[in-house]
């Protein structure tokens, strides 16, 4: 039975209006989300995952073009009234950012950040609103979840804020979540737990999830399928097991083998794969990825390629893939 997917992204561009000229943040991106399942986004900083992110939620910057078609349920959301937009933002569509400080509003208390949400959207109570906050703390790892609802943020860990951020954003029961980069401003071992806890929250409540990172590790064991960006394009696309266990773009090869394993130091810069993203004003015609290619070959510098079919769900765009042979099994239970 062929199944409509939750989102359907084709052919997005983003492009921004800048002072050096204009940006081609996304450029002919598509893919596609089904519902429950987790997709990751990874791709070094700058590739164009957070530009693409907003894009789909139409959260354009100032001096910016977009166009393609995002769908969402069935409708198009990049033609949705201002009415409509707010009906799904925060509702079937919800946000966690990689800040919990600047997402959450400073001089409000918990408690009415989490229920303003649910009361607008979903028309409950206020002792109804208040049950389902306490509730929710509780999902998310809250401890004394009544004393918590009364807390303003700054009265939080880092950790503790963005766990309410979660609890917020899980607030309207939405079909899809968008977690972009949430664990960056955490250290280590609280970053391991909210990733944890946004799979098994996923997982149990049957939501579409994007897991945004420009870390290999955070995406593996957490998500059912993996789209590499790489200067505003995807390299490959596939599911998580197969794309980790058998990488055919020469990019995600090199950045697999770049990435520590579990064992490695969690933080050491990511420098092993030489020279950097091409200018996004003017990338090149061919491959993005050729000018750091060692296996570039002169048909890479001709326009395009496309994503092909490698495998059942499986696919990359490149002219002269990697032969399958595993290279090295990241940790499937992420870090
Ligand atoms: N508001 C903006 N104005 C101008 N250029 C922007 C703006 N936002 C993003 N860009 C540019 O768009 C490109 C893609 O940026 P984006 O933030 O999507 O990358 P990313 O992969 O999410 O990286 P990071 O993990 O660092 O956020 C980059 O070249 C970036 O400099």
């Amino acid at each position: 039975m062929n199944v409509e997917p939750l989102l359907e992204v084709q052919n997005l561009r983003a492009y921004i209006g800048t002072a050096r000229g204009t940006v081609r943040a996304v450029d002919d991106v598509s893919l596609t989300l089904d519902k429950g399942q987790a997709l990751g986004i990874v791709g070094e900083s700058g590739s164009g995952k957070s530009v693409m992110a907003r894009a789909i939620m139409g959260l354009m910057p100032p001096r910016s073009a977009r166009s393609g078609v995002v769908t969402f349920g069935g409708r198009d959301l990049l033609a949705l009234s201002k009415k409509d937009k707010l009906e799904i933002w925060g509702n079937q569509i919800a946000m966690v950012f990689q800040d919990p400080g600047r997402s959450l509003n400073p001089v409000v208390r918990v408690e009415r950040q989490l229920t303003e949400g649910m009361r607008r959207h979903l028309g409950v109570g206020r002792s109804e609103a208040h049950d389902r906050a306490l509730r929710l703390l509780q999902e998310v790892g809250v401890p004394d979840p009544e004393r918590r609802l009364r807390n303003y943020p700054h009265e939080m860990s880092g950790g503790m804020r963005q766990r309410v951020m979660i609890a917020i954003s899980l607030a309207c029961e939405p079909e899809l979540l968008i977690a972009d980069e949430p664990t960056t401003a955490l250290d280590v071992t609280i970053q391991r737990q909210i990733l944890d806890l946004l799979r098994k929250v996923q997982r149990e409540r049957d939501m579409a999830m994007m897991l945004i990172s420009h870390d290999l590790a955070v995406v593996a064991g957490r998500t059912d399928r993996v789209s590499v960006m790489y200067s505003g394009r995807l390299a490959e696309v596939g599911s998580t097991r197969e794309v980790f266990d058998e990488p055919r773009h020469r990019y995600t090869h090199a950045l697999l083998g770049a990435t520590p394993t579990i064992d490695h130091a969690r933080h050491a810069p990511l420098r092993v794969i030489s020279g950097s993203l091409p200018d996004p004003t003017s990338p090149p015609t061919g491959c993005r990825f050729a000018p750091r290619c060692t296996h570039a070959q002169d048909d890479c510098l001709t326009p395009g390629p496309e994503l092909a079919s490698v495998g059942t769900d499986h696919s990359v765009a490149c002219l002269h893939p990697v032969t399958p042979t595993p290279i090295k099994t990241l940790t499937l239970s992420g870090r």
